[in-house]
């Protein structure tokens, strides 16, 4: 059972159709991307699953229930983009703080704090104020005070940004964590590199609509040009074709072709090894998530032509 399922989600500003008639679902203990450009509508769909918002349209299921805010919420937690700390308070107290809001006891939430702290090494921070961490600091504190009651699902937006890679990584181990240990994670992100490494599943929205959704992997074989990658021991004729393939980009002893329908790989490498031409390296070459974002949002083509991995 998905433990989270929009059904046309709607939202409108005004005129502006900020949300506009989205549904997917999202099984328990999935990592799911959330992708859009500036203003695709990413954040409104955020605060309908929080409950900031209602939505105009459209219905939202958590935990096999109709969504109701004010009960669910404390089985939520919501890192938004603007962070909502306390300047003036010291970290540690403003942690307990937050945790005694979400339902943890005195006891609990000193335990929990600790763990997390050590975890994160943040654990000098105690007596620290707000105003005097840096934003990849503050960005994780935000972070502990999201996960710290455990909740069952856990949304993030832009959780990354601000972060150097080492704190990057360091978060990206307790989000594969809390994802194994059951939580459902929702994150909201422009950077498609972070997406394909951690993502098990990814909604693109764009203008409000979605425009895709599925498994990373799924994808990319959905949007592949049958291109693949080949070095050659040596040099050959620029502009090969055969009716195995066509050559798309040539340099030296590397090209990519395109293979033509109803062939295989084996029949570009079986073309070269019959005339006695040693295959270095050969592959198939995948769109990145980057890719095809760019071609269905910008509708300009992917840049697949250029050398990926030779
Ligand atoms: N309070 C508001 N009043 C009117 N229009 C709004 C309001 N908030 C957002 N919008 C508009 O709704 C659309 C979606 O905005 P939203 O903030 O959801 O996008 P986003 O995908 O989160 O963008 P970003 O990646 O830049 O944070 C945008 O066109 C935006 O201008």
């Amino acid at each position: 059972m998905a433990i989270l399922e929009l059904s046309h989600l709607k939202k409108y500003y005004a005129t502006q159709k900020a949300v506009d008639d989205v549904s997917f679902s999202i099984e328990p203990g999935q990592i799911f991307g959330l992708l859009g450009p500036n203003g695709a509508g990413k954040t409104t769909l955020l605060r309908m699953i929080t409950g900031i918002f209602y939505p105009d349209e459209g219905t939202i299921t958590f935990d096999g229930k109709k969504f109701d805010p004010e009960n669910d919420i404390q089985r939520i937690g919501y890192m938004p983009e603007e962070r909502g700390l306390y300047k003036k308070m010291k970290i540690g107290d403003q942690a307990m703080f937050l945790a005694r809001l979400k339902g943890l006891s005195q006891p609990e939430a000193m335990a929990k704090i600790k763990y997390w702290f050590e975890r994160l090494e943040m654990q000098s921070w105690w007596d620290k104020k707000v105003e005097d961490l840096s934003k990849g600091m503050s960005q994780k504190l935000q972070f502990v005070i999201t996960v710290l009651h455990e909740p069952k699902l856990i949304i993030l937006d832009e959780p990354f940004s601000g972060l150097d890679p080492v704190n990057a990584n360091l978060i990206k181990d307790q989000i594969f964590e809390l994802a194994q240990k059951g939580s459902t994670i929702i994150f909201s992100t422009h950077r498609m590199e972070q997406v394909e490494e951690i993502c098990d599943q990814i909604a693109l929205i764009n203008l409000g609509k979605k425009v895709l959704d599925g498994k990373v992997e799924d994808i990319r074989q959905q949007y592949k040009e049958h291109l693949y990658e080949i070095k050659l021991d040596r040099e050959i004729a620029a502009g090969a074709t055969s009716s195995v393939f066509e050559t798309v980009n040539q340099a030296g002893n590397k090209m990519i072709v395109r293979i033509n329908e109803g062939r295989t790989g084996n029949d570009i490498l079986r073309y070269f090894l019959d005339q006695n031409i040693e295959v270095q390296h050969f592959g198939e070459i995948l769109p990145s998530l980057n890719e095809i974002f760019i071609r269905l949002v910008h509708g300009t083509n992917a840049v697949t032509r250029s050398f990926h991995n030779i």
